[in-house]
C-alpha cells in the first residue's frame, strides 16, 4: 500500500500522541545524493533510525511520514518492518511536508509532535520529555540548548554591528510539541514560511515553553554532521 489514509497503523493503542517527520527534503547542503531521509548512517537510511528512536517512546500511539513524492511506496516498504507507519507525499517546503502529514492525524489525538527525520538520533526520552510538558498543560513546547559561541550581528560588508546577549538564546531542535488543535491552527494561518512549527504558533500569540533539548538530536545538515552523527551513534548505543 502506497499511502495509509485511513491510518490503521497504529502502534500503541493507549498512547496519546502522533508524530508528524517531515522527511521529503532533498539535503542540498547535505552535497550531491539521495534525498536526505534515505542517506546511510553506518549502513541505514537517517529515517530508519529516526523512526526507530521515534517508535521507542512509550506515549506514541502513531507515526505519519511526510516522505519525497517519488519514494512514498519505497519508504513505506523501507519502514514496515521497524514500526507501523503511514507515508504520505510530501510537499515543496518542509511546512508543506508537516501539513500533509498532519492532515491524515484522525481528530481524536490530542497531541501531535513534528519531528525531523534529520534529526535521527533524538532519543526516546526526549519525545517522552516533550510530550509531558503538553500534557501538563503547555500548548506548544520546544526542545532546546543554550547557544555556547558568542553571537555577532554582521553587515553585509563583514562589519560587526555589536555582540547579542546569548544568555537570553536557545538553540532549537525536534520533536517540537503541540496541542493538536493548537498546530491546526497555527498551519491554517501560516501565510508566510516559518522554519519550524513553533514559529506560526508563536504568530498566532500563543506561549510556547522551551525544556532541555538533547545533544544527540543533532541536525544532520552538512557533510560534517554525518561524522559527528556516526560518532554519537556508537555513544547511544
Ligand atoms: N520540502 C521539504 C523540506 C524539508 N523537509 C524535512 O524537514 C526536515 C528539516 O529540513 P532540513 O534539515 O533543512 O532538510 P533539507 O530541506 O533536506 O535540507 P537542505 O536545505 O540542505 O536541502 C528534514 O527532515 C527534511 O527531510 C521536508 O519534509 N520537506
Ligand atoms: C525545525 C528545525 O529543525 C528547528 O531547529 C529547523 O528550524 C529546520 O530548519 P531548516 O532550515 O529546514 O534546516
Amino acid at each position: 500500500m502506497t499511502d495509509d489514509r485511513d491510518v490503521t497503523a497504529q502502534l500503541n493503542a493507549r498512547g496519546d500522541v502522533a508524530v508528524v517527520v517531515p522527511a521529503a527534503g532533498a539535503g542540498v547542503r547535505l552535497g550531491p545524493g539521495a534525498p536526505k531521509a534515505l542517506r546511510l548512517l553506518e549502513g541505514e537510511p537517517l529515517l530508519v533510525h529516526a523512526i526507530r528512536r521515534t517508535a521507542a517512546a512509550p506515549s506514541v500511539r502513531m507515526i505519519v511520514v511526510a516522505a519525497p513524492p517519488a519514494e512514498v511506496e519505497a519508504v513505506h516498504d523501507l519502514l514496515s518492518p521497524v514500526a507501523p507507519v503511514t507515508v504520505v507525499a510530501g510537499g515543496a517546503e518542509r511546512q508543506d511536508s508537516v501539513a500533509a502529514a498532519l492532515a491524515v492525524v484522525p481528530d481524536d489525538v490530542g497531541i501531535v509532535l513534528v519531528h525531523d527525520a534529520a534529526r535521527c538520533l533524538a532519543p526516546a526520552e526526549l519525545f517522552e520529555r516533550v510530550a509531558a510538558a503538553v500534557r501538563d498543560g503547555a500548548d506548544a513546547v520546544i526542545p532546546a540548548l543554550p547557544v555556547v559561541d558568542t553571537i555577532k550581528e554582521v553587515a553585509a560588508d563583514g562589519t560587526v554591528l555589536g555582540t547579542v546577549d546569548r544568555s537570553v538564546l536557545r538553540a532549537v531542535q525536534t520533536p517540537q510539541g503541540f496541542r493538536a488543535g493548537t498546530l491546526r491552527a497555527a498551519h491554517a494561518a501560516a501565510a508566510d514560511s516559518h522554519t519550524d512549527d513553533a514559529g506560526a504558533v508563536e504568530k498566532l500569540g500563543r506561549p510556547v515553553l522551551c525544556v532541555p533539548g538533547s545533544d544527540f538530536a543533532l541536525k544532520i545538515t552538512r557533510p560534517i554532521d554525518l561524522a559527528l552523527a556516526t560518532h554519537l551513534l556508537k555513544l547511544s548505543e
